[in-house]
């Protein structure tokens, strides 16, 4: 599905304006504003939706300063959004199911459907509610986050969005891509998408958990020793996952995922650690941590190491 003709609109919903829906959101409504053939619509609540109503989403990027993003309606009821076109996931994966189950009857049977969230297994649990559509496995290394109610920081990572073709389909996302090149929104269709979301997958579950654990930035970690062996020892675990899982992760790849650390600024913070931060008990440990406990019982691997990693999360 190309460019839409006549007056039919594009509808774009994003789900979750946090550090990432706020981030893309933001710039998908900036690209669009005042552009009468899209709508994007945004989902958000508490005080951080009614200052997205008051203000619009403030955006303040690492590398195109600060954007006052409007979009075309900000609400918290997912019911009141028209049928979507094109549709970015961006809530944690505690609040997938949820918003999955609201979403549905939303979503057009031709809906280009791109979750962002981190995790191996989040294009079978979008499957397992939602039938419709063409869901596009994808990850991204973006460094971002809610700075205060209505306002989203970005401070590193390339925002590039990685992404390939729904496993069940055949459609090569034209409509989409148009929309993201658009918006000036870095992205990359790969026939590897399994491969890059189980790198950053490795990336993010083992920097996620010693960020979290050991109360570190992402750059503390990265230039203590003890702790780096520590997030090599959780890699080399996930490589060997991710071998029994059928995804062959290239010679080099615990080595570039270590140091891609190196890419973001030395105090980014990590969505888990921050998460974890606010004590409120709703974390993505069952992504970074139980699935790690679950698949390697599945393969029989022995997961003693893994378990007192783990554990040592309250
Ligand atoms: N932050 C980052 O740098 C990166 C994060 N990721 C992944 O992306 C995903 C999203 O992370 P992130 O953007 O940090 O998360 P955030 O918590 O910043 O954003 C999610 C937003 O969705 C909102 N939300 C959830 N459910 C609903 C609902 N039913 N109605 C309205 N609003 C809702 C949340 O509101 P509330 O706060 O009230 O719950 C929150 O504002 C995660 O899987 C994360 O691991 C991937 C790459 C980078
Ligand atoms: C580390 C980072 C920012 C990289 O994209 C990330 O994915 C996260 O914190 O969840």
């Amino acid at each position: 599905m190309g460019e839409k003709k006549g007056d039919q609109k594009v509808n774009i919903g994003i789900i979750g304006v946090g550090g990432v829906g706020g981030y893309f959101g933001g710039k998908l409504a900036q690209a669009f504003q005042g552009d009468d053939r899209y709508n994007i619509y945004f989902i958000a609540r508490g005080t951080h939706l009614a200052k997205i109503k008051e203000q619009g989403l403030i955006l303040k990027t690492h590398q195109e300063g600060e954007l006052r993003c409007i979009p075309t309606l900000a609400t918290e009821e997912i019911s009141q959004l028209p049928p979507l076109d094109i549709c970015l996931i961006c809530v944690k994966s505690y609040d997938l199911q949820q918003v999955l189950l609201a979403l549905k009857p939303k979503l057009k049977a031709t809906c280009h459907i791109l979750p962002l969230l981190n995790g191996v297994d989040i294009y079978d649990r979008i499957r397992k509610v939602v039938f419709q559509g063409n869901v596009y496995p994808a990850c991204v290394y973006v460094g971002t986050h809610i700075l205060e109610p209505g306002v989203i920081e970005q401070t590193g990572g390339t925002c590039k969005i990685i992404l390939g073709k729904d496993p069940q389909k055949e459609d090569e996302a034209t409509l989409l891509k148009e929309v993201l090149k658009k918006a000036n929104i870095t992205f990359e269709w790969t026939k590897e998408y399994w491969e890059e979301i189980w790198s950053k997958y490795m990336f993010i579950a083992s920097y996620g958990l010693i960020t979290t654990i050991y109360n570190k930035t992402i750059g503390g970690v990265y230039k203590d020793p003890e702790l780096s062996e520590q997030v090599k020892y959780l890699m080399q675990y996930i490589k060997e996952l991710a071998l029994l899982e059928g995804i062959h992760l290239k010679e080099t790849s615990i080595e570039e995922s270590y140091h891609k650390a190196s890419t973001f600024p030395y105090e980014t913070k990590t969505s888990f650690q921050r998460d974890y931060e606010k004590g409120t008990g709703r974390d993505e440990r069952e992504i970074f941590g139980a699935t790690l406990l679950r698949l390697g019982k599945k393969h029989g691997l022995s997961v003693v190491g893994i378990e007192k990693i783990y554990n040592q999360l309250v």
